[in-house]
């Protein structure tokens, strides 16, 4: 059983919880539930995710966090709701999702590896384009495509193909991708996973760019990263959401502490037994 270090520092404040009325920007899940056969993988999890804002969503091995995010991306057959900006997009096909402005990365790269980046780009963006507009020769990059570029410091990479580009560009690549498709939710699963030092702080600094009128949900190991840069965090264990809040709120929760370091003394235990630690 590894140990992983969930610190007590304290972070930046938390989203506030969406009100009722309307108006408010973001992602919110309710009572999302996935099923394999008779086993449940997600059982009953609320998220709140308000735009402007970078949300962790962290939890031990199997906790039920890619399930999440691809039941909330259409990859999985889920009940309950997802809500876009007061939208209901569960159970809207994966094709039409991008449309509807939800995007995600997965842990390995999908970029086409001969092709430049501009190529890349130009191919993610192709889908908003009018027929027209795909048809003619165009004779200048694409708004889109510079502002991803800019955003994700690609710019001087853009004739490289993208299989030349370091593991760190990649994941920037995928991120640029979903930019000129104009996603307003980016779901970016494991996004510094075998990353340098210097590429794990590009990226949470990148991270603090893109929630500029956009929602970021970042599927994480990485508690070090984490705390630096979330700000809020939603911990899940055994298909439930244990904990949710600033970092500081819920690296103190003992369930937590219980969850990521084991038996933790005069914590109720109710909620968290049978623990695994990533
Ligand atoms: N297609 C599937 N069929 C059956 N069980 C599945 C399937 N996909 C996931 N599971 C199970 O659902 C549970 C949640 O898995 P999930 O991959 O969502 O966890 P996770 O929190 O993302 O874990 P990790 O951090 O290891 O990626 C696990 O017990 C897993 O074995």
């Amino acid at each position: 059983m590894s140990v992983v270090d969930i610190g007590t520092q304290p972070a930046a404040a938390n989203p506030a919880r969406p009100p009722e009325h309307t108006g408010w920007a973001g992602l919110v899940v309710r009572d999302l539930q996935v099923r394999f056969g008779a086993f449940t993988a997600v059982d009953g999890v609320d998220l709140d995710f308000t735009s402007g804002a970078v949300h962790f969503l962290i939890g031990p091995n199997g906790a039920g966090k890619t399930t999440c995010v691809d039941a909330i991306t259409g990859l999985a057959r889920a009940t309950g709701s997802v809500r876009l900006n007061g939208r209901e997009v569960l159970g809207v096909p994966v094709r039409r999702l991008a449309r509807q402005g939800i995007g995600r990365t997965f842990q390995t790269a999908t970029l086409f590896e001969n092709l430049t980046v501009l190529q890349n780009l130009d191919i993610a963006a192709g889908m908003h384009r009018s027929r027209w507009a795909l048809l003619g020769a165009r004779r200048r990059i694409d708004p889109a495509i510079d502002e991803a570029l800019e955003t994700t410091g690609l710019g001087h990479v853009i004739n490289r193909p993208a299989g030349t580009l370091s593991h760190g560009q990649k994941q920037w690549a995928e991120i640029a991708m979903l930019l000129v498709q104009r996603a307003e939710v980016l779901l970016l699963d494991e996004p510094v996973a075998g990353m340098s030092h210097d590429e794990r702080e590009a990226t949470g600094r990148l991270l603090h760019r893109l929630k500029d009128g956009r929602t970021v949900i970042v599927v994480e190991h990485d508690m070090d990263f984490m705390r630096q840069f979330a700000s809020g965090v939603t911990v899940l264990h055994q298909g439930k959401v244990l904990s949710a809040g600033s970092v500081e709120e819920v690296t103190a929760d003992p369930r937590v502490q219980e969850v990521y370091l084991g038996s933790v003394p005069d914590v109720d235990h109710g909620s968290a037994e049978g623990d695994t630690a990533p």
